[in-house]
């Protein structure tokens, strides 16, 4: 309705039809008004309170599966075509987990094709994320191994929860596998190469103060704190003019993201070939085996 009275609004015809600006003003806030609905997948929730907001909620701790992966590309370009979301929030729907990072089950006894289809998802959403417009600020509640330490990175501002049993970091070596160029780029982007070289060959997961200390994270809040911060966050974000701010970023990640884009194809042959090998199936099997075991 509310829409409706902006089109059929009795303001002087000058206003509505004499301005290509006013019009697209118009038109904005008649797109705005359809698409401020919370929408919701059955894993990547987007809800438009304060501020605009997607949690994970892929039970038990938010592994990163092809489905997964898939909602949360669309969601994202979504809430990137809507021209009234400026900044999404990035959050998990489970208090002590943000993500486990990458399915493993997906990388595990599957076929060439699978795997392929899996690894174009996981690029999808690394190019959507890092590329993003919007502000992004990732409210890390939990811990956040590999991919999900990637989707923390591809934000603009990192929150996360002062609890040193809480971890995040790229530990792909630790599993016999190898994090591939555009992952070790955006870690090289936000901590630096020195520091880079050294956790991603050590596969090193940092407890939250140390994460602090090197810059892998920006601030720590206490855990019920997480959220109102970046909500704050966001606001200060959302005060620098959108085009001065979105070509800043453009001018920071442009090359890395050509990189991966002019590569695309060859990264997904790599992948194949690398995950399909008997022993790196092995070394998975063996780690997912830990895992359960722990209990
Ligand atoms: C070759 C090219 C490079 C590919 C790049 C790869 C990137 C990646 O992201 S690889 C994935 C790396 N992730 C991890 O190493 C995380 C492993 N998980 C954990 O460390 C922990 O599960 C935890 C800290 C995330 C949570 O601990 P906790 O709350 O104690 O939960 P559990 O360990 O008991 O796990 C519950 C349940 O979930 C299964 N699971 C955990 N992580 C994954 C995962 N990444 N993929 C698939 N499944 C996962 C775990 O096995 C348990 O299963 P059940 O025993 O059946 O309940």
């Amino acid at each position: 309705m509310a829409a409706q009275a902006v089109l059929r609004s009795s303001a002087p015809a000058r206003l509505l039809s004499g301005s290509f600006y006013i019009r697209k003003g118009v038109l904005a806030s008649w797109q705005h008004y359809q698409s401020r609905r919370p929408f919701s997948n059955e894993k990547v929730l987007v809800e438009l309170d304060e501020s605009t907001v997607m949690k994970m909620k892929n039970p038990p701790v938010n592994s990163l599966s092809l489905d997964v992966l898939t909602e949360f590309s669309i969601s994202l370009e979504k809430l990137e075509i809507d021209r009234g979301c400026r900044g999404v929030i990035l959050t998990s729907a489970f208090p002590k987990i943000f993500s486990a990072g990458l399915d493993i089950t997906e990388m595990c006894g599957k076929s060439a094709e699978h795997y392929a289809a899996f690894w174009r998802a996981v690029q999808e959403m690394w190019l959507k994320l890092y590329g993003s417009n919007m502000v992004t600020i990732a409210a890390i509640n939990g811990s956040s191994p590999a991919g999900g330490c990637l989707m923390a990175m591809c934000c603009d501002y990192r929150i996360m929860a002062d609890n040193p049993k809480f971890a995040i970091g790229l530990n792909e070596t630790q599993l016999g596998i190898v994090a591939p160029f555009w992952f070790k780029e955006t870690m090289v982007n936000t901590v630096g190469n020195r520091v880079t070289e050294q956790s991603l060959q050590l596969g090193q997961m940092y407890p939250a103060p140390d994460a602090l200390k090197i810059g892998l994270v920006d601030k720590l809040v206490t855990e019920e704190k997480v959220q109102s911060t970046a909500v704050a966050a966001m606001s200060q974000w959302l005060a620098v003019p959108d085009h001065a701010r979105q070509i800043t970023k453009s001018i920071m990640r442009k090359p890395t993201i050509d990189n991966l884009v002019k590569h695309r194809e060859a990264d997904i042959n790599n992948f194949v070939s690398f995950i399909t090998k008997d022993s790196i199936q092995k070394s998975l099997q063996v780690y997912m085996d830990r895992l359960k075991q722990k209990k």
